[in-house]
């Protein structure tokens, strides 16, 4: 984490303009990986910014060169409920943006009809890594709780600090219950991390998130687990992409 460059940070007047420029940069990262030969793997998250920038992504793609067949798609967490559930962030990404662009190479986490239980859900997703995943993604994008959770590592709990690839969660703070998570380790092999933060509600997370670096190790650690949005770091970059609600406590 600490080689990792420092977060940059992008304020956008609200959700809309945020979401515009989230979808812009996606898909201009996505054509430059193809152009470079790679066939980029990207991480979406739920929530509800992640609506709006999935409906922009879904609107801008047609002029942006992007071939989805030559995109890989991941989720950073996911709801373990049924395939058809409102709460599954998988149905909503596909209605937003994936059925749209005609992505195909979709990796969604267990639905209830697919394993007995969350933790073979989580354990089946680590399997479809190890089996499709690259060395890194190409971004990850993750939406950050008003607690400061991302994906669904939340503040305090044991999954922050497991190792490995994927991680189950049954007692969320945030409903559903049952969760599977990428774990930290894993969310950070990838190019470029996007924080997508909208709304006053967030403010006071991104301004944890947001604060300077301690020197000693423990009490870093304490801040990242108090915040876990501040445990999420790309290996070329970190960007936090705002609107003035919820930078307004910067
Ligand atoms: O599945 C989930 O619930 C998400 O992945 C979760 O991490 C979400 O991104 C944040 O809770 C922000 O959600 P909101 O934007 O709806 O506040």
């Amino acid at each position: 984490m600490t080689d990792s460059p420092a977060p940059r940070v992008e304020v956008h007047d609200g959700p809309d303009a945020l979401a515009t420029a989230v979808a812009g940069e996606l898909l201009s990262r996505l054509a430059d990986a193809q152009d470079a030969g790679r066939e980029p793997h990207v991480v979406l998250t739920g929530g509800t910014i992640a609506v709006h920038v999935h409906r922009e992504i879904a609107r801008l793609s047609p002029d942006s060169g992007v071939d989805w067949t030559r995109v890989v798609v991941w989720w950073g967490d996911e709801r373990f409920v049924a395939p058809g559930s409102e709460d599954r962030n998988a149905l909503g990404a596909r209605a937003d943006l994936l059925d749209a662009v005609g992505a195909t190479q979709v990796h969604e986490v267990a639905s209830t009809t697919d394993a007995p239980d969350v933790a073979a859900a989580a354990a089946a997703y680590d399997a479809a890594l190890r089996e499709h995943g690259a060395d890194e993604f190409e971004v990850v994008m993750l939406g950050v709780g008003p607690d400061g959770h991302v994906a669904s590592l939340f503040p305090g709990f044991p999954q922050l600090d497991a190792d490995g690839i994927t991680v189950a969660v049954t007692d969320s703070p945030k409903p559903p219950p049952e969760r599977v998570s990428l774990t930290f380790g894993r969310l950070n092999r990838t190019r470029a991390t996007w924080l997508l933060v909208s709304g006053e509600g967030k403010a006071d997370a991104v301004a944890a998130a947001l604060a300077p670096e301690p020197d000693d190790a423990e009490a870093r650690d304490a801040l990242r687990r108090d915040t876990p949005a501040r445990g999420v770091a790309g290996q070329q970059e970190t960007v936090w992409f705002l609107d003035r609600a919820s930078a307004s406590h910067l």
